[in-house]
């Protein structure tokens, strides 16, 4: 099977570069539309197909709250992704990842209040193992495509990390700041969730590269965190991202190997007779076999 490599692209991230027949595709998905229309191209060395979708929109037009995270996921899946990789601005909550340096997260602390956050509702649930919420093989390969892109450079990357997912749109507090730190987390966001929930509910291998762009409020000699610095910061370091994604695409794991594949093999607990029709039809990108 050929591999297709979804992305979707964060503050600063409007769009990819450097693909070869490149087209804008709209998607329909049952959950309505996704932020923009998918950018789809293929990597000029490798041939690989990259899928494009800027969670915000172009021009940056939704809050991290206003996200139609479902529509997003559902939509790289029906085209045919097979892997997932979202990139993000994050604060760091540690002194030694400073801004412009990358990180590979692979845990999350969600607090997120007002997202619809699955794919199992209206009558069908389903229960999806998330302890380990990255793909380890797609992480791996996203950190060493990220090492390779910051080769030359004073930056690092950092393989591993904590990502607290707070709502917003409001930067957080210094007392919810230091609370944070002592809970040991690495980044701060407010997106990864439930982008990464709603990936392994669509059994797609998920990994993310944050940008650490700041260092949000805790720090005691540094300015507490502003669009501005994000901003500034962003400018500099998107092109290391993107030198990841390229560099990634021609490395990709086989999906089959990740925790996301057969992730719903035994997820469904509701009686299959009694699922109703509109979630059956709604659900048939995912659960063909939901219809029969
Ligand atoms: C511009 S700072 C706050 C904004 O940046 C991050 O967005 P993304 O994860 O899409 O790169 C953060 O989560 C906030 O949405
Ligand atoms: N300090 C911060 N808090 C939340 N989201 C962010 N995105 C970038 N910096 C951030």
């Amino acid at each position: 099977m050929s591999h297709v490599l979804g992305v979707i692209g964060g503050s600063g991230v409007y769009a990819l570069e450097d693909l070869d027949d490149v087209e804008e595709v709209e998607v329909e998905t049952p959950y309505g539309a996704p932020s923009d229309l998918v950018l789809r191209g293929r990597d000029r060395d490798s041939g690989t197909t990259l899928l494009f979708l800027p969670r915000h929109g172009r021009g940056h037009r939704l809050s991290p709250t206003e996200i139609n995270y479902r529509a997003n996921v559902c939509a790289l899946k029906k085209l045919g992704a097979t892997h997932l990789v979202s990139v993000s601005a994050v604060g760091s909550m540690r002194e030694e990842i400073p801004p412009g340096d990358l990180v590979v997260v692979d845990q999350f602390i969600d607090l997120t209040k007002r997202r619809a956050s699955t794919f199992f509702d209206g009558g069908v649930v389903g229960h999806v193992a998330f302890a380990d919420p990255v793909c380890p093989h797609l992480s791996s390969a996203l950190a060493g495509a990220a090492a390779q892109a910051l080769e030359g450079t004073q930056k690092k990357l950092h393989a591993g990390g904590t990502y607290v997912c707070i709502e917003g749109p409001q930067f957080s507090t210094r007392a919810e700041s230091l609370l944070y730190r002592s809970w040991g987390v690495h980044v701060i966001g407010m997106t990864a969730m439930p982008e990464a929930k709603l990936a392994r509910e669509a059994e797609l291998p998920y990994a993310l590269l944050a940008m650490s762009t700041d260092y949000d409020c805790w720090h005691s000699t540094e300015e507490a965190v502003t669009v501005e610095a994000v901003i500034a910061v962003l400018r500099e370091n998107v092109v290391y991202a993107r030198r990841a994604l390229r560099a990634l695409s021609r490395v990709l794991p086989d999906p089959e190997a990740s925790p996301a594949h057969g992730a719903l093999a035994s997820a469904v607990m509701t009686r299959r007779d009694l699922v109703p029709e509109q979630a059956r039809a709604r659900l048939s990108w995912l659960l063909p076999d939901l219809s029969c």
